[in-house]
């Protein structure tokens, strides 16, 4: 799969790609081959040296897990209820812009595989479909959840989130680590066709000079988004609002204070701020810093989680849920999305089996042996305060 440096891949040639082994992903079950070589090809890049973006796996992979034996383990329940809706196992797809791009059926595709497999899809704001279409695509009652950048035109966001909540939209997850998007240079480099999502209307057509396609779309966020604001998303809407991008323990707190009903640990899969931690980390450091905020409101992670055990060690780490990015966007079709999720979930309920738990509930972090990342935790008050320079007088 290794490609020459400044190699370019079109739209079309990726999609030729895809139809060869019609399900890479599915079909070989290594999730992390696609999504390396995809790290310089559409839908896959990561931002500038691509940090983030390994460290995200890499750090998961380093925690231990410590099984205990003799438990019965006949029967095992993967249930989860994630913000009051039922989902058959601990995982959900995360929000992925333009699906189309991957597959012609794009997030309808992913909505039937969500049916059929009893899982929820949060739907990107900048989805390749009308909002309308993904959710009736679905069965009846299928619970979704909806992504948002909020448009600085604010008009357009309400209108946006009212269109929600008629549609039966289960939550809000209001996208808070990429007021500006990340520097993809892969996608810098790439030649693509004009996209625009049905969603927010965003659009793009990358003119290789460097625009990049994400950057292009992204024009319409607002920047100047607070905390004041979640206020207005809550009462607009109506409905339950998750913080997605939360990265320290200080703004999980500030999330407490501003009542969200949840938060998502989340680096955008690597696509904001290269070497910010990897999220894995960041769940680590807030179980040990601020257990309380796992009592006030579900948390969830995202960030290279791509096998059963990466999922039962986020939960026993006190996740309600992880959100799985890459791999449902680069699976080819609906057939593709189920596949991935048999796989997944014959995963995780192998790992609950081999650890001895029976339930979810019963994942805890006694399971898990941390030391080789526990030093990555950051100390709180490290660095003494400098004291002021005085003032020199100009000669
Ligand atoms: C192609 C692609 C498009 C994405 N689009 C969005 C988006 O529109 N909104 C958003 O909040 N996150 C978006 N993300 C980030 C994902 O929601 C998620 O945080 C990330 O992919 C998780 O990492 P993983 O891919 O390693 O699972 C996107 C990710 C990818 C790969
Ligand atoms: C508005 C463009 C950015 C979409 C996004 O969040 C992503 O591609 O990661």
């Amino acid at each position: 799969m290794a490609e020459e440096p400044g190699f370019q891949i079109t739209v079309a040639e990726l999609q030729k790609h895809n139809t060869k082994g019609d399900c890479w992903v599915a079909v070989h079950s290594k999730v992390w081959d696609v999504t390396d070589f995809l790290d310089e090809h559409p839908g896959g890049p990561a931002t500038t040296d691509l940090t983030t973006h390994h460290q995200n796996k890499a750090l998961s992979r380093r925690i231990m897990i410590q099984p205990r034996i003799l438990r019965d383990v006949k029967n095992v329940d993967t249930r989860r209820n994630i913000l009051g809706c039922e989902s058959s196992s601990p995982f959900f797809i995360s929000p992925a812009a333009m699906a189309k791009l991957a597959h012609p059926d794009g997030e309808i595709a992913l909505a039937k595989a969500a049916a059929s497999e009893g899982l929820i899809q949060c739907i990107s704001n900048n989805a390749s479909y009308p909002l309308s279409s993904i959710v009736q695509s679905g069965k009846p009652n299928q619970p979704f959840f909806l992504q948002l950048y909020v448009n600085h035109e604010r008009h357009k966001t309400e209108e946006l989130l009212r269109k929600a909540r008629d549609l039966g939209i289960k939550a809000i997850f209001v996208t808070v680590d990429a007021p500006v998007p990340g520097k993809r240079e892969a996608d810098e480099r790439i030649a693509a066709e004009a996209i625009q999502s049905a969603i927010s209307g965003a659009s793009a057509s990358n003119d290789k000079k460097g625009g990049g396609l994400g950057r292009l779309m992204a024009q319409y966020i607002d920047k100047s988004l607070t905390w004041s604001d979640i206020a207005w998303i809550k009462r607009v809407s109506g409905l339950p609002v998750v913080l997605k991008g939360v990265q320290s323990v200080a703004d999980a707190r500030m999330a407490m204070e501003y009542d969200v009903d949840g938060i998502f640990l989340s680096n955008h899969g690597g696509r904001s701020l290269d070497t910010s931690q990897p999220a894995i980390l960041n769940l680590l450091e807030l179980r040990k810093k601020c257990p309380e905020v796992f009592s006030k409101m579900e948390v969830y992670v995202d960030g290279g989680f791509q096998r059963g055990t990466d999922i039962i060690k986020a939960i026993a780490l006190g996740a309600t849920a992880v959100g799985v990015g890459r791999p449902y966007f680069l699976v080819y079709g609906q057939a593709g999305a189920e596949h991935l999720t048999s796989i997944l979930k014959d995963e995780v309920e192998v790992t609950m089996r081999l650890c001895g738990i029976t339930s979810l509930d019963q994942a805890n972090p006694d399971l898990l042996n941390t030391s080789d990342i526990d030093h990555l935790v950051r100390e709180s008050h490290k660095f003494p305060q400098i004291p002021p320079k005085p003032i020199r007088a100009r000669l």
